[in-house]
């Protein structure tokens, strides 16, 4: 008779709004016929009495959640924490988020990427100095410096012309607007899968725009602005967002691969715009810890394959450490026998009869 397949338990802590639109029953269901059990953890109950867990799945904030996960990795060195909540954090920071692509290289000669401009302006005194930022072209999208999840932290303003600057409020990273047809791209990573997707994003500004008086934009999360309540619905129509080409799977594979190593996470996604100045030139404009992945296709199947990846790979782990431990007291024992001279002794002896 084949032996059972041993089942695994992903225990994930979830903020009600994720949690209702990420555990799904199409994703339930598809894990558990793959012997994977998402089991829901209480935040208001302690951690480590919850379980046992194979791997803990989060997306949720503060010192008290993150003395919780500490606690459970003590307790369970096996288990997988996704992911670290130090590399999380390295993400609420718009200018800490974007720094390591800076550090990344790809492999493609035919595409160049890197991040549009930007300065980080912390008072208002710094935000009319115009030496403060003389490298900076308007139109400029004023983004509050920490990206914590919090409504107020996706509140974006575009911003034409100087008399904008007064509207907003430090501390904000100023980036310069990049014209990119009014397509955004989300690229998925669930570990080494990788999955890009097309959204609507801000339409390009021209030249006369940024004359006009009235300087600023404010806008919020564009790229989730459901379909029947397109801003520009004419601007959308023409933009033909079905049309347009996206960039190279490989190309997209190579920085998300770097992005992952470099940022020591798993679940992440990355918005890219295509410079309309040049058709080969990309931007990375935003990071994003633990995305709406429902909105990916297939998204059930990654996740499931993922899931299964980290508690296989940690059993792999597991037992080549059990291995090596029965192997170390083996040594070991041997060792003190010999230092006892008694075991060779014996041996030495018997051979000599
Ligand atoms: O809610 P969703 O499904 O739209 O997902 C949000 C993401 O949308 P996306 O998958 O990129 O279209 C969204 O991405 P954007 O910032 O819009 O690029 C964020 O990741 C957001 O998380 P947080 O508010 O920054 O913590 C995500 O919100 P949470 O679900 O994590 O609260
Ligand atoms: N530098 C930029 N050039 C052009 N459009 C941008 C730029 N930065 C952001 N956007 C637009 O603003 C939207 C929100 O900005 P983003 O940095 O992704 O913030 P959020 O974290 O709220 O998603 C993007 O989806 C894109 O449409
Ligand atoms: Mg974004
Ligand atoms: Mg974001």
């Amino acid at each position: 008779m084949a032996a059972e397949r041993r089942r695994f338990s992903i225990g994930y802590a979830l903020a009600p709004k994720k949690q209702s639109s990420f555990i799904r029953d199409s994703l339930l269901n598809l894990a558990s016929s793959r012997g994977v059990d998402l089991v829901k953890i209480d935040p208001t109950r302690a951690l480590a009495e919850q379980g046992p867990f194979d791997c803990v799945l989060h997306k949720l904030y503060g010192e008290e959640w993150k003395r919780e996960l500490e606690q459970f990795r003590r307790e369970n060195p096996n288990a997988a924490i996704i992911d670290s909540p130090d590399a999380i954090e390295r993400l609420h920071n718009r200018i800490s988020m974007l720094q390591v692509v800076s550090e990344l290289r790809t492999e493609s000669t035919s595409e160049t990427f890197g991040i549009p401009k930007q300065i980080v302006i912390y008072d208002k005194e710094t935000l009319f100095d115009r030496q403060a930022w003389e490298s900076l072209k308007f139109p400029v999208i004023a983004k509050p410096l920490v990206a914590d999840g919090s409504a107020k932290s996706h509140k974006m303003t575009l911003v034409y012309n100087h008399d904008g600057l007064n509207k907003l409020k430090p501390p904000i990273v100023l980036q310069e607007f990049v014209n990119h047809g009014g397509v955004i791209f989300k690229v998925y990573v669930v570990g080494e899968y990788v999955r890009c997707v097309k959204r609507k994003s801000l339409p390009d500004v021209s030249e006369e725009r940024l004359g006009v008086s009235e300087g600023v934009l404010s806008f919020s999360q564009v790229s989730n602005i459901a379909t029947n309540e397109k801003v520009d619905d004419k601007y959308y129509k023409m933009m033909h967002l079905d049309d347009t080409e996206m960039p190279p799977q490989s190309f997209l594979a190579d920085i998300a691969g770097g992005l992952r190593r470099a940022l020591k996470l798993n679940l992440f996604n990355f918005d890219v715009i295509r410079d309309a100045r040049s058709g080969n030139r990309y931007l990375i404009i935003d990071i994003n810890y633990f995305p709406g992945y429902a909105k990916m296709p297939c998204y059930e199947a990654a996740l499931t394959d993922f899931f299964l990846d980290v508690v296989t790979k940690r059993e792999k782990e597991e037992v080549k450490l059990n291995n090596c431990e029965k192997d170390m007291i083996k040594i070991v024992s041997n060792s003190t026998c010999c230092s006892d001279g008694d075991e060779i002794g014996r041996e030495e002896k018997e051979s000599s009869r």
